[in-house]
């Protein structure tokens, strides 16, 4: 597809046609050059073209055509070398450094700054002083200094994207960070790599003939820059001969930057098509009254790293949510909500740690000091996640089925029919009228309910026991708001899962929930079943916050409603 697109690029594929012809004229040389390239004639010194010599003889009677050809092998065997060793060093450099930041990306970091600082000519020729004359060991240099090009671009495109919510989606969907890596970063930053790869061909082929031009290199060995030295020796004996090499390397360093700038053109505007979803899998949740709570917070405490050591976010907060209930945890901003509901699911932002006494245990299993390779089993399986904009949580990249069906097939084990059947079974679970067309459809196809109906379809396609969601229905139309609502009220009961529902919104508290939690400034200061919260509640601070909600508006009236 990609390709077919290239070659509606006029100059793409000439720029292919021209460096196909190079290239396999370079590897048929043996079988398509006319003569030996180092075969010598003395008729033929500096002759003209003509008399079995296509474009003339060299300087020492050499066929100029079938040295170009042999020369192209030689080469262009070390553009790829120098080109390989510069992609493997500075992307995965650039993808571990930029993912994952901190001391590996400060080492990794220096480490560039250090290649860029060297003097690039000067650190190759003093090779070439004093490992021989091996171009290829010298191209094997070249690429180890060409890397940290590599590095900067893909880092600085690694940390754009790396806090993007899709990313964070995929990491709460239980992906790995491999599995992250390659599908949702390094698919980002292709393009420029792309682009990089041919200009960086094209630098490691300039070089090269360059150091040949010079005199480096084995004699005995044809190249375009030993040539180009030959005849600029000869030129005003012969000056068309330097007009072969000449043109030749300006050719393919030019076709290599055209075709890098079609392919890098077409992979931005191409949106990536397909994959299909998968079946479910864990039996649901049992249910209720069980007396241990599904989750219990003790002591929380949350800081982040300030000048004088750690400023505390939430403060020794205790909260339990019982198997199949759904808690509300409700606060004005800033209050501590979903630093609360991030530590369950152990994506606070980077710096943020869990202090002192902190104790998260689910099911029966610490999490607090749990390994994140353990955590992350946990994340997708057993605690779904709804965030609370749903269109940035959503890869643009790829196909709204696509990003169901990945977290399905690794979740479950699925085969890539059976996800794509479970996916689809899914989407219409969750209220999508057309779910084969929304399985199809890019996210910027779909609305914003939409989206969250899709990933509330991803949330709960693990089945899990707990099911966290993060403002769900404020990114949301006010009509919309009331559908998701009933919907996760209708999937709570069909798959007995507990759910920790963060909100501001005492309206949503009333519609789902059967106890609320309220927050204040990192501390939770009342807790207690719905209807006596809201018939008399205790704290000034949930006084204000209920009278306030009530002025403005009414909750959508549910709370007669028995919801156990
Ligand atoms: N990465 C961070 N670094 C430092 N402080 C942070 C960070 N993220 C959040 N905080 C602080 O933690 C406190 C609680 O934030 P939190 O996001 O939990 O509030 P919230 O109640 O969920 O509010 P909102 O509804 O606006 O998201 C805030 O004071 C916020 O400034």
């Amino acid at each position: 597809m990609t390709i077919r697109k290239v070659f509606r690029n006029p100059l793409a594929v000439a720029a292919l046609a021209i460096l196909l012809v190079i290239v396999l004229g370079s590897i048929f040389a043996p079988l398509i050059a006319p003569h030996s390239p180092t075969a010598l004639r003395l008729d033929k010194i500096n002759a003209g073209p003509g008399g079995g010599y296509l474009l003339g003889g060299d300087g020492a009677g050499r066929d100029i055509f079938s040295r170009l050809l042999h020369a192209g092998r030689n080469t262009l065997t070390g553009a790829v070398i120098a080109l390989s060793v510069a992609l493997v060093l500075g992307v995965v450099s650039g993808l571990l450094g930029g993912y994952y930041g901190g001391l590996l990306d400060g080492v990794l970091g220096w480490g560039a700054n250090l290649l860029m600082a060297l003097p690039t000519m000067i650190v190759l020729l003093a090779l070439f002083q004093a490992l021989g004359s091996s171009i290829y060991l010298a191209m094997v240099a070249f690429g180890v200094m060409l890397a940290p090009g590599f590095h900067r671009l893909v880092r600085g495109q690694v940390m754009a994207v790396k806090h993007e919510l899709y990313v964070d989606a995929a990491r709460v969907s239980g992906l790995s960070d491999p599995r992250i890596i390659g599908r949702h970063v390094l698919l980002v930053v292709r393009a420029p790599i792309v682009i990089q790869a041919a200009v960086v061909a094209g630098i490691a082929i300039v070089v090269q003939s360059g150091l040949e031009f010079l005199g480096l290199g084995d004699p005995g060995t044809p190249t375009w820059g030993g040539m180009l030295q030959d005849a600029f020796t000869n030129i005003y004996t012969s000056p068309v001969a330097i007009w072969w090499p000449g043109t030749t390397i300006a050719l393919t360093v030019a076709s290599l930057v055209l075709l890098g700038n079609a392919i890098r053109d077409v992979i931005q505007r191409t949106e990536r098509p397909r994959k299909p979803p998968s079946p479910p899998k864990v039996a649901p949740t049992a249910p209720d009254t069980a007396d241990l709570p599904l989750l219990r917070i003790t002591d929380l405490s949350v800081g982040y790293p300030s000048p004088d050591g750690y400023r505390e976010v939430v403060h020794g907060v205790d909260l339990d949510v019982r198997q199949g209930e759904v808690m509300g945890l409700v606060g004005e901003s800033g209050s501590g909500k979903t630093q609360t509901a991030f530590s369950v699911l152990g994506l606070l932002s980077p710096g943020g740690t869990l202090l002192g006494r902190s104790s998260i245990v689910f099911d029966g299993r610490e999490l607090a000091r749990l390994p994140e390779a353990e955590r992350r089993t946990l994340r997708g399986r057993r605690i779904g996640y709804i965030p609370q904009e749903p269109m940035s949580n959503l890869d643009p990249c790829f196909r709204v089925g696509d990003q169901l069906v990945e977290p399905l097939r690794v979740v479950s084990g699925l085969s890539k029919r059976a996800a794509v059947a479970e996916a689809l079974q899914l989407l219409e679970r969750v209220g999508i009228p057309e779910p084969r067309r929304t399985f199809a459809a890019y996210p910027h196809e779909i609305s914003g309910g939409m989206a969250q109906r899709v990933l509330i379809a991803g949330a709960v396609s693990g089945k899990p026991d707990l099911l966290i969601a993060d403002e769900p229905t404020t990114a949301l139309d006010v009509t919309v708001q009331a559908d998701v609502l009933d919907l996760l009220r209708g999937l709570r009961t069909e798959f007995g899962m507990a759910m920790l529902l963060v909100t501001h919104n005492f309206g949503v508290v009333a519609d789902v929930c059967d106890r609320v939690a309220v927050m204040q400034d990192g501390r939770i200061v009342e807790v207690n079943d719905v209807r006596p919260l809201f018939a008399s509640p205790q704290h000034p601070y949930t006084q204000t916050l209920l009278g306030s909600t009530l002025e403005d508006s009414a909750p959508r009236a549910r709370l007669e409603v028995n919801h156990a």
